[in-house]
């Protein structure tokens, strides 16, 4: 029997439809993208509720891929495709890896688990406990939150703790406003299903969701691998008037240039300001109205 690329369709975690691009071989059809310039795939797979990734291959019988179980896997395999073509037509960048690479999604993760995470392989979401998420997937800011912790591993490396491992999260956030611009918003398509309106960080509002915006609040801690959810929300400010400021295409470039050129994996919250200040003059020149606005968002979060 032959095997070959296929177009399905589905229902997303929110119900909302989907196009896939999907893989019909003997009889099945599997979440396997093969239309992309890229070395690799894109794939998507389910831990079947169990803790062993990359698990199982997400398959149907039919194409159509309307079951409600089939949410995740639907918006994991989609929403992996659209921040795939956004690295590659905006940045030019071919997968995390600048290679094209194959990206692995698996859904499904565990027990009522409320996160997400890059292993450094892969992907990963959890189906949320229906309270506090939804199935992860079904978010685009965070597929971009967790794809762009991939290319920063690739790139700059910030280490995973205290003012380092805070900027990685940043970068995440950042760029998952950037795939999901609507909104300042981290998570709120996901986030506490029965609760509309609230989101579980703000770029704009980092202190509405509890986080701080300002240096001079800065929480020392050693939880939480020194805090990094909790103090990313002071690059996160700085991102929103960066953003708000220069325009999302302006940012987009300097961001991009910040995190693959000059951060480097010790970099802490000033190294950042600088990294966007040199990438703001080697585009615009270090007189620019850009210059001068980023250097202004960050004074303003007290980074110098
Ligand atoms: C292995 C466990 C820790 C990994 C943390 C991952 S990178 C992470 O930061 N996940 C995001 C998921 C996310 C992203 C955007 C919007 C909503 C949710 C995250 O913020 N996780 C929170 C819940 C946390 O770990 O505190
Ligand atoms: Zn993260």
């Amino acid at each position: 029997v032959t095997a070959s690329a296929t177009s399905g369709y589905g229902y997303g975690v929110n119900g909302g439809y989907k196009a896939l691009n999907t893989y019909y071989s003997s009889g099945t059809y599997y979440l396997y993208d093969v239309t992309k310039p890229m070395s690799g795939v894109i794939r998507t797979t389910t831990a079947k509720n169990g803790t062993s990734i990359p698990g199982w291959y997400s398959v149907d019988s039919n194409n159509a891929w309307t079951a409600y179980s089939q949410g995740a896997d639907v918006d994991a395999h989609y929403n992996a495709g659209k921040v795939y073509d956004y690295y590659y037509n905006t940045h030019n960048r071919n997968s995390y890896d600048n290679s094209g690479s194959t990206l692995t999604s698996t859904v499904h993760y565990g027990s009522n688990y409320n996160n997400a995470f890059w292993n450094g392989s892969q992907m990963v979401y959890g189906d949320g406990d229906g309270s506090t998420f939804a199935p992860l997937s079904g978010a685009l800011d965070v597929v971009a939150h967790e794809l762009t912790h991939a290319v920063t591993e690739r790139t700059a490396g910030l280490q995973y703790q205290y003012q380092s491992g805070a900027l990685n999260e940043s970068m995440s956030d950042v760029f998952g406003y950037f795939l999901d611009s609507g909104d300042w918003l981290m998570g709120e398509d996901v986030y506490t299903p029965g609760v509309g309106g609230d989101a579980l960080r703000s770029l704009s509002n980092p202190e509405a969701y509890g986080q701080p915006s300002h240096m001079n609040d800065y929480v020392n801690t050693s939880s939480d691998n020194g805090g990094v959810h909790t103090n990313s929300g002071i690059p996160n400010k700085a991102g929103y008037l960066t953003i708000s400021s220069i325009g999302k295409s302006a940012a987009e470039k300097i961001y991009y240039r910040a995190l693959t050129v000059y951060l480097t994996p010790t970099s802490d919250f000033s190294d950042a300001r600088a990294a966007l200040l040199q990438s703001a003059a080697d585009y615009y020149g270090s007189g620019s109205s850009t210059y001068n606005a980023v250097a202004n968002a960050w004074n303003q979060v007290g980074v110098y």
